[in-house]
């Protein structure tokens, strides 16, 4: 229980902790942000860039056929076949692609190489019927400026990706150009979207009010429904009412708005990443960071002699040792700190005290909550901005689904920071990215056929 977390480890981790007061000063910041992202002279200079998705029309049941899908821009890459048909029936067949680090990190036309190579040898795994080109969403999580449903110029490379040459490029350019190039497969990109996007997509399949799309994974973001004559920069169809916005409030506090509430911890996090100086807000939030904070604070607290006696393992002084997942365990502990007596051991720390397993899980505990209470910051800004009534949130990733009691947290705290009249629910949106990106694409499809068309219902 918390009663055994040594005092001085709470004076500690204090600075992780957000009062309503913190959060309602960010709220106010991002909302600015938000609004300077959306409006066209302020865009340019705004650090939330909110980017137009061109994805303007939810499912609405008639999708019918197979689709094809890509979903890059976390752990693994994936190559999906997605069968849609009669009565909601949904099938998928996916299968997980590596992408070797040094592919990560190299020339963008490797990479694109790389993606087409998988693609064929899944496409001819299948033995799909490749007379006519397939249709393809492709799920590209990164920050496109969009300037169409097949067309979105990469901002800039986040979450350990850093290819050559693709930054200012049209990412599906480069995707159809590795297609043609090893000419054995036929492939007709209908879309390209985030995986926010998808996850909202996803969720909108089975539940039409859904209306905000958040992932809590390797990274950070959000997209919501916002009104097409607030997007400013949207230059697609104005007959229809609204348009999916791709918030990217990963970026958030890049100009310095997180700057009071930012801890030394994160400071160190930021500088020792691939991409310093950005996504500050998502690296307080998402796993590709919160276990190595939480690994921070433990080896800071140990060299004060404040946990296990001052002793550290090689592998708990390893930066990127400590996984996020570990957080999920420590936290799920029932009474007796099996599973954390489990996670230190393998970290190699061998007999800590019982005091000790209380004082790891309360710096897990601050550090799950704060990420968990930043994107409830978010979403309530979102909710407050849209002002709907009764709002469903798709969420996905593997914190929000793996960590004990985030749902809890970001609901408790999304409660308190909304307007009161304002209902909403989350649901984890399973696998949004790929099975949207099968839906963008069969919506587009869908489209061709105008009659069929419908758009976001209004309120
Ligand atoms: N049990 C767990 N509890 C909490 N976090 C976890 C758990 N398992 C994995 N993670 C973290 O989740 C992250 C991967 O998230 P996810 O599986 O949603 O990937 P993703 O879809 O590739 O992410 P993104 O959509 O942000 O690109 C990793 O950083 C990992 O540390």
């Amino acid at each position: 229980s918390s009663s055994a977390v040594r005092v001085t480890i709470k004076e500690d981790c204090k600075p992780l902790l957000l009062s309503n007061e913190q959060l309602t000063t960010l709220m106010n910041d991002m909302d600015a942000a938000i609004r300077n992202g959306l409006a066209k002279d302020t865009n340019p200079s705004s650090i939330v860039k909110c980017y137009v998705t061109y994805v303007q029309d939810l499912p609405n049941g008639t999708e019918r056929g197979k689709f094809l899908a890509l979903d890059l821009g976390g752990t693994n890459f994936r190559v999906l076949l997605i069968e849609l048909g009669e009565n909601n029936y949904f099938h998928m067949d996916s299968e997980i692609f590596k992408v070797p680090a040094h592919i990560q990190t190299g020339k963008g036309t490797e990479l694109f190489d790389h993606i087409a190579k998988c693609l064929a040898e899944f496409v001819k795994k299948h033995n799909l019927d490749n007379k006519k080109a397939l249709p393809l969403g492709f799920t590209f999580s990164f920050p496109l400026r969009q300037v169409g449903l097949t067309k979105g110029y990469l901002n800039s490379w986040t979450k350990g990706f850093n290819c050559s040459g693709v930054v200012d490029e049209d990412v599906v350019r480069l995707l159809k150009e590795a297609i043609k190039r090893r000419k054995d497969v036929e492939i007709d990109v209908c879309g390209i979207l985030n995986d926010t996007t998808g996850t909202l997509m996803s969720c909108a399949w089975k539940n039409p009010n859904t209306k905000i799309g958040v992932i809590v994974g390797t990274g950070c973001n959000a997209c919501y429904v916002e009104k097409v004559e607030n997007a400013e920069l949207f230059d697609g169809d104005k007959t229809k009412p609204y348009v999916i916005v791709n918030t990217e409030w990963g970026a958030f506090g890049d100009d310095g708005k997180l700057d009071a509430v930012r801890t030394k911890y994160d400071r160190q996090i930021d500088e020792d990443s691939l991409n310093p100086g950005q996504q500050r807000f998502e690296k307080m939030i998402s796993g590709m960071y919160m276990g190595e904070i939480v690994r921070l604070a433990i080896v800071d607290l140990a060299n004060q002699n404040k946990l296990f006696e001052g002793r550290l393992s090689e592998q708990m002084k390893t930066k990127g040792a400590f996984g996020t997942s570990y957080v999920s365990d420590i936290e799920g502990d029932k009474a007796n700190y099996k599973e954390t007596l489990k996670v230190l051991n393998e970290m190699g720390i061998n007999d800590p005290s019982l005091v000790d397993c209380a004082n790891v899980r309360y710096i897990c505990e601050c550090v799950s909550r704060r990420s968990a209470h930043l994107v409830s910051a978010g979403l309530a800004v979102l909710l407050n901005k849209m002002d709907e009534k009764s709002v469903t949130i798709g969420v996905d990733g593997s914190v929000y689904r793996f960590h004990p009691y985030f749902h809890k947290l970001m609901v408790e705290k999304t409660k308190q920071l909304t307007k009161s009249d304002i209902k909403f629910d989350m649901m984890l949106s399973e696998d949004g990215s790929g099975r949207g990106a099968a839906l963008v694409a069969a919506v587009a499809v869908r489209d061709e056929l105008p009659s069929m068309t419908n758009g976001f219902s209004a309120k």
